[in-house]
């Protein structure tokens, strides 16, 4: 399977290591690498023996079988149909670009027509798999998360004082904070949708961890999963469960999600 990059920052670069340099994916590699600094992209690219191309559309039309995006929620929502259309599967990080119904719906209808596959991870959280077996025929009620976050991982936090920076729906999180609260919209799509999934952003400079609890009620009983994640290194705003769950769906090339 030859894979094409899109972003070479904290999440990308661990990618190409684990892939590349550690072969953990078996028949896997990545052949092409896309982002917005040439000069550093074709450094990395000679690094990890792959081909540096700058625009994401040559990157479409390169053989590459599937993109990974490790960017931003722009990239995703900018490039996200034009790589499903092309015949190649789509995995996301950045899922928050999914937060708006009308495009996640567009993205269904091109993945069948097109026979390809978006593939969403579960990122920096878990217990979704219970989520959607609670909807399947039951009903699923309320779900929500509560981030806690070091303040250095979080934009415009105060460092000295516990502050509740959102508290609102997953909708209006994404909208607010793109790059720290992907997690509420993979949870909204595996749950009850981003209008109604409740978030609130916490910013403590007691903890050291980046935690999500998330709960959940409904006809099958209460949920309540906390996860205390390990930040990347170069990176405090990512948790490396993240890059985890991207292997992991890599490794059996399937994901929680899946369209098309
Ligand atoms: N789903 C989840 O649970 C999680 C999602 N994320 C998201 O994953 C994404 C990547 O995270 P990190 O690697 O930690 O971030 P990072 O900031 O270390 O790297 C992102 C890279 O994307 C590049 N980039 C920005 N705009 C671009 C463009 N237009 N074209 C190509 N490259 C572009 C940047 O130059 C940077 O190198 C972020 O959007 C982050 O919010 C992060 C953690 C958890
Ligand atoms: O990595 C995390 O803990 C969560 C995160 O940044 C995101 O969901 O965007």
């Amino acid at each position: 399977m030859k894979i094409g990059l899109i972003g070479y920052g904290n999440i990308g670069r661990f990618l190409l290591q684990s892939i590349n340099h550690n072969h953990l994916i078996k028949d896997g590699k990545i052949t092409a690498i896309s982002g917005r600094n040439p000069e550093l992209g074709q450094k990395i690219a000679d690094e990890y023996d792959a081909e540096y191309i700058q625009e994401v559309n040559q990157l479409i039309e390169s053989d590459v079988d599937l993109v990974i995006e490790a960017a931003t929620v722009e990239v995703v929502k900018k490039h996200a149909a034009a790589i499903l259309k092309s015949g190649k599967d789509f995995l996301v990080i950045s899922v928050g670009a999914l937060a708006d119904q009308s495009f996640y719906e567009q993205l269904h209808l091109i993945c069948e027509k097109f026979g390809t596959k978006l593939l969403l991870p579960s990122g920096a959280i878990g217990g979704l798999d219970i989520l959607k077996a609670a909807k399947s025929i039951g009903q699923l009620e309320t779900v929500s998360i509560t981030t806690r976050k070091p303040p250095k991982a979080l934009p415009g936090a105060p460092l000295d004082q516990e502050t509740v920076l959102f508290s609102g729906c997953a909708e209006d999180a994404i909208q607010k904070f793109p790059q720290n609260i992907n997690v509420s919209i993979i949870l909204s799509l595996a749950g009850i949708g981003p209008a109604k999934t409740a978030v609130t952003i916490i910013a403590d400079p007691k903890v050291d961890k980046n935690n999500h609890t998330i709960e959940a009620s409904g006809s099958f009983g209460k949920l309540s999963v906390k996860v205390e994640n390990d930040p990347m290194p170069e990176n405090p705003k990512t948790s490396y469960l993240a890059v985890l769950s991207v292997i992991s769906a890599l490794q059996s090339k399937d994901a929680l999600i899946q369209m098309g």
